[in-house]
């Protein structure tokens, strides 16, 4: 049995979609209806993040509009775009990292990286860009694309994108800038390189028009599930989120990423594996359900079904008995996994509609724990101490209400337990998660990359 993988757990905040994961928490009275394009909101979040030491704050992203249900009843069909809204947290925050997610599909990676040395600069290296290839159809229309690029396609050119933006960081060495007033020389020509890319997707000679960030690199992070977006974030994630709903399949994840990062001579302290986690929780059980079935209750059946339709990959199920079962499926390449794991739910387990929208609605296929505080924290130091997880990627059902609850009831009980230690100290994210700050590739040696050769032109 693998053990313990790290010293301390490592504490993510997950907050996007307002008023939080609950599909329907934007009805709870306690629940502000304005969160999605409120800023104050996401303020009083981020304060009460980092107050309780939460190591990152992680927003998602996908260029469309999000659980797009056409009938009215989507609470967050509309959302901040996140490096914006990370940039204005940045202000108002010191000490916790801030993850927003950027599409390797529907972006450049030349706009990408000034974007996210911008962010780290801003915020004095506390940038991570969470890497997606985006599985949602609906962002080809938006962006004007003939259609949605292909599984494959999307990792073949998000494995030249990370290449390039990484190429593109490393533009100017640390030192680069001398500004040397009595010489009037502002900087060094010889520690400005220009990134020479020939791959497949992308040919380019580029030089990036913003200085190293404080980090080298921003922290890179990563969630695909597939062979290829494990074998992309073997190569290239250094904080893997992972949607997993039992210890038993977070084990096994945790063994094959691993074994593929091994094999880029990258050992486990240099990926920090983040299972997503929803946790109702309680003095007792008992009330820990009714926080469960409050929320449960607001979920109107058009929406149930909707989300649904979504999750499995657009197919539209609005004409099912919501007490009947799921009909058979056609196949798709929307998320593996979360695919794999509704028909798991409704073929192997029998759930019916209702029951199936209720379960994905509550985490959309990721961990979710229901019970005493106590019972709680006994199973996430379960986790934590097989090795199935370094910590987590919370993502609470109602924001700010169960961020709190779980900042407040679970976060102590857990160093208590010896396995949250995290206290307030100055320095980048990378130096606080005990990751290796990237050389200035130019610096030390020629890169060859998955797609092409990199050279640099003095
Ligand atoms: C915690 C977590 C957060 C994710 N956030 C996003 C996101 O913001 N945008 C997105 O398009 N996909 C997101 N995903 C989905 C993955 O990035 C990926 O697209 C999905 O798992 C499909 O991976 P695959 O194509 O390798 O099967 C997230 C997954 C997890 C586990």
């Amino acid at each position: 049995m693998p053990s313990q993988r790290r010293e301390h757990m490592v504490m993510g905040a997950y907050v996007s979609y307002g008023t939080g994961h609950h599909a329907a928490s934007w009805r709870h009275p306690a629940s502000d209806t304005t969160a999605t394009r409120n800023l104050g909101h996401y303020v009083e979040v981020t304060r009460l993040a980092e107050q309780h030491l939460f190591d990152t704050l992680f927003l998602s992203d996908a260029p469309a509009v999000f659980n797009d249900d056409r009938a009215g009843f989507g609470g967050r069909v509309t959302f901040f775009e996140p490096l914006t809204l990370m940039s204005a947290l940045a202000m108002v925050s010191q000490d916790i990292g801030l993850v927003a997610t950027s599409s390797t599909t529907y972006k450049e990676p030349y706009n990408l990286a000034r974007e996210y040395a911008s962010l780290d600069i801003i915020s004095e290296g506390r940038a991570a860009w969470n890497l997606v290839t985006t599985s949602k159809q609906a962002a080809a229309r938006n962006l004007g694309l003939p259609s949605h690029p292909a599984h494959a396609e999307r990792y073949r050119r998000a494995n030249e994108f990370i290449d390039i933006v990484q190429g593109l960081w490393d533009t100017w060495e640390d030192d680069a800038f001398p500004a040397d007033k009595a010489k009037g020389r502002f900087y060094d020509p010889a520690k400005r390189h220009e990134l020479r890319h020939r791959g497949s997707v992308f040919s380019l000679d580029a030089e990036l028009n913003v200085s190293r960030p404080p980090q080298g690199h921003p922290v890179i992070v990563q969630a695909g599930s597939s062979e290829a977006g494990r074998e992309l974030a073997a190569r290239t994630a250094e904080m893997v989120f992972t949607a997993q709903p039992d210890l038993e399949s977070a084990l096994v994840f945790a063994k094959d990423l691993d074994r593929r990062a091994s094999r880029y001579a990258r050992l486990n302290p240099d990926v920090i594996i983040l299972p997503g986690l929803t946790v109702y929780a309680g003095t007792t059980e008992k009330e820990a359900r009714e926080k469960v079935e409050e929320l449960q209750s607001l979920i109107r059946p058009e929406f149930g079904l909707s989300m649904l339709s979504d999750l499995v990959g657009g197919f539209d199920l609005s004409s099912c008995d919501i007490e009947g079962p799921l009909p058979r499926l056609p196949p798709s390449n929307a998320n593996t996994s979360r695919r794999a794991l509704i028909e798991r739910l409704a073929y192997d387990e029998g759930l019916n509609v209702r029951q199936l929208y209720e379960r994905m609605t509550t985490s959309r296929g990721h961990m979710t724990l229901i019970g005493s505080y106590d019972a709680v924290t006994d199973e996430i130091v379960r986790w934590f101490e097989s090795g199935a997880a370094d910590g987590f990627n919370i993502m609470p059902p109602l924001l700010p209400e169960s961020l709190g609850d779980f900042s407040e009831n679970i976060l102590p009980r857990l160093r208590h337990r010896g396995v949250f230690k995290r206290r307030y100290r100055p320095g980048t994210l990378r130096e606080k998660l005990g990751l290796r700050r990237p050389e200035n590739r130019y610096v030390t040696q020629n890169v060859t990359t998955s797609e092409g050769e990199h050279h640099h032109a003095r």
